[in-house]
């Protein structure tokens, strides 16, 4: 039985309190396999990169996939200055919306979406936004657009949303079978969301320690 309010969420204690011991990895390209998504590209193709046992794995998600069927990144590492941005553009919204919200509940409802600067799997070079294409690269349906926030989507971009069926309820479930079976865990509020190595995925996989800590890019 679906209930959003069952879901852990990245601001929560029991994720940030994880500590990270990074393995040092660095920031690779995407694999050739997966395909590039051109609405948060930037000039330096930063966008692209995630740290490389990361990538190995989409690789593996993507060869996994059935015929017809592609990967396509939307934005993987994302600088702490963009995540900043996307932090309290979204917040901003929430609070405009209910002007009642005291800033304990506008920053737990704002990390449904976006995850608090400092505990970042983005900027940590550990989470891809990705989607499916077919073969001409046209994005097939999965409910609702990449980066529908939960009032816009009604709800729909929980990944286990119980109104997401047909076409859509399938694509998701090819989506969560190949990314699940590459060892990547899905932040359950954005089915688009998946994330190796760091504090959310070490919650999730049971373990005491992240491998993947904030950075930079150096680009
Ligand atoms: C903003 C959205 N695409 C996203 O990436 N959200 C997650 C939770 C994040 O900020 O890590
Ligand atoms: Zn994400």
């Amino acid at each position: 039985m679906f209930d959003a309010s069952q879901v852990v969420l990245m601001g929560d204690p029991r994720v940030t309190g994880i500590a990270v011991a990074d393995d040092g990895s660095g920031l690779v390209p995407a694999p050739p396999a997966v395909g590039l998504h051109g609405r948060k590209a930037d000039p330096a193709g930063v966008f692209r990169l995630m740290r490389r046992p990361v990538a190995d794995r989409l690789g593996t998600a993507a060869a996994s996939l059935p015929d017809g069927i592609h990967l396509c990144l939307v934005e993987a590492y994302r600088p702490p200055e963009r995540q900043e941005l996307y932090f309290t553009t979204y917040r901003d919204k929430l609070r405009a919306a209910d002007p009642t919200h005291d800033d304990e509940t506008l920053n737990r409802l704002a990390s449904r979406f976006v995850a608090p600067p400092a505990f970042a799997p983005h900027v940590a070079g550990a989470a891809v936004d990705v989607t499916l294409v077919d073969n001409a690269g046209v994005e097939l349906d999965l409910g609702c657009p990449v980066d529908a926030n939960p009032e816009v989507s009604g709800g729909t971009c929980y990944t286990h949303h119980p109104g997401v069926t047909g076409h859509a309820g399938a694509h998701r479930k090819v989506l969560i079978e190949a990314m699940t079976a590459a060892g990547f865990v899905n932040y359950p509020t954005e089915w688009w969301h998946w994330s190796h190595g760091d504090r959310y995925w070490a919650f999730v996989t049971g373990r005491d320690v992240a491998v993947h800590g904030p950075m930079h890019s150096g680009a």
